[in-house]
Order: structure tokens, then C-alpha cells, then sequence
């Protein structure tokens, strides 16, 4: 089930709302910019499935996507609990940084959470399977997997060189909570 959790920025041990219907979340996200809509997942693929085949499953989507808000390129990050960089990969997006491009995901399998700095707010926000993200340029956030990864996320990058983090240096993420496992990777792995 998708979840929005809001926090002030100082206290992490306390949500000041917390939100699992798709229409209050993206309601409550679109009074900061944050693009969040239900999208048919309707091609079957699970974690591990190669960039070639998710492409492929979702390149209608993928085109509409692209036409509709000029997007110059697309990859795919597929993951499964027993992938041996899967350290490596959960460090690379786990403190707060900002692109100078938006971060449009679209997740057609399994979960990750993101999590967005904005005016002294925290907006935890838990994407689940049909689940699109669009966190615009220059917002502070940071993402989990998990130490058990198991999503298939679409990225749409305006920019054909792709992501590129500037880290704020803060350890803010550190404080908020960490992504609990999907239910699905523990039968996984
Ligand atoms: C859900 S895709 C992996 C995370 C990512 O691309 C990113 O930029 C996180 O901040
Ligand atoms: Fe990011
Ligand atoms: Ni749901």
C-alpha cells in the first residue's frame, strides 16, 4: 500500500499526517510541486527483469511519457534482495541531494521509498507498484530500498547524460526513518 508520511523537519519520531489513500496523497503533494499519480502497471515484470524487457513491456507508457513532457532518456533500475551490489546501490541515493533535472519514476514492480526535504517539512513517501513520482529539479531529497531491494523503477531523465546528485552534505536522512523491506522480498531472496 502506498504511503505518505509528513513530518516537521525536527522532529522524526513524530508524523504530523500520515496518508495511504492514492487521491489525499497526491493532493497533499501537489501543494508542494511533487507530481504523484496511479499509473496501470499492467505489463508483468518482476525484480531482476533485464532494462531490454521492461523497456520493452512499457514502451507505450515510456512514449507517452516522453512526448508529453520532452524527456531525453530512459533507463531501468530492477533489483532483487539477493543482488550482490545491492550495498552499493542503496548508499548511492541514501543522503539528501538534489539534481538539477526533475526525478520522474515510475515504479511496475515491488517498492522504494522516497523522501523530500521541503520548507521545513519531511514528506516520506512510500511508492508502491503503478505508483509515478515526479520530484521537481533543485528538491532536496533522498531514496531507500531497503537492505532487502525488490522494485523495478522506470527513470525519465531530461538529460541524456542522465542523474547526477549534488549531495547537501546534511545527515538529516540518517534521522527519518529507513524503508522497511517489501513483504515480497523475503520470498525472494
Ligand atoms: C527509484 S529509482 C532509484 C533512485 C533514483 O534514481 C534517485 O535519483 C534517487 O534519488
Ligand atoms: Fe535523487
Ligand atoms: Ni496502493
Amino acid at each position: 500500500m502506498s504511503r505518505l508520511r509528513i513530518y516537521d523537519d525536527q522532529r522524526h519520531d513524530a508524523p504530523l499526517l500520515s496518508l495511504t489513500d492514492h487521491a489525499a496523497i497526491a493532493a497533499e503533494l501537489h501543494k508542494v510541486g511533487v507530481r504523484f499519480e496511479q499509473w496501470e502497471a499492467s505489463q508483468p515484470v518482476a525484480p531482476g527483469a533485464s532494462q531490454e524487457d521492461v523497456i520493452a513491456a512499457y514502451r507505450s507508457d515510456i512514449d507517452r511519457l516522453m512526448a508529453e513532457n520532452g524527456y531525453q532518456a530512459v533507463d531501468v533500475i530492477s533489483l532483487t534482495p539477493d543482488h550482490p551490489d545491492r550495498a552499493a546501490f542503496r548508499q548511492k541515493f541514501l543522503n539528501e541531494h538534489s539534481h538539477s533535472e526533475d526525478e520522474v519514476r515510475f515504479f511496475v514492480a515491488g517498492a522504494g521509498q522516497f523522501t523530500l526535504h521541503i520548507d521545513g517539512k519531511v514528506y516520506e513517501v512510500l511508492c508502491e507498484q503503478g505508483d509515478l513520482i515526479g520530484v521537481p529539479d533543485g528538491t532536496t531529497h533522498w531514496f531507500d530500498m531497503s537492505e532487502s531491494p525488490y522494485f523495478v523503477a522506470i527513470r525519465l531523465f531530461t538529460n541524456v547524460e542522465g542523474w547526477v546528485a549534488q549531495f547537501t552534505g546534511s545527515d538529516i536522512a540518517e534521522r527519518f526513518p529507513r524503508m522497511v523491506p517489501h513483504p515480497s522480498a523475503s520470498k525472494a531472496s
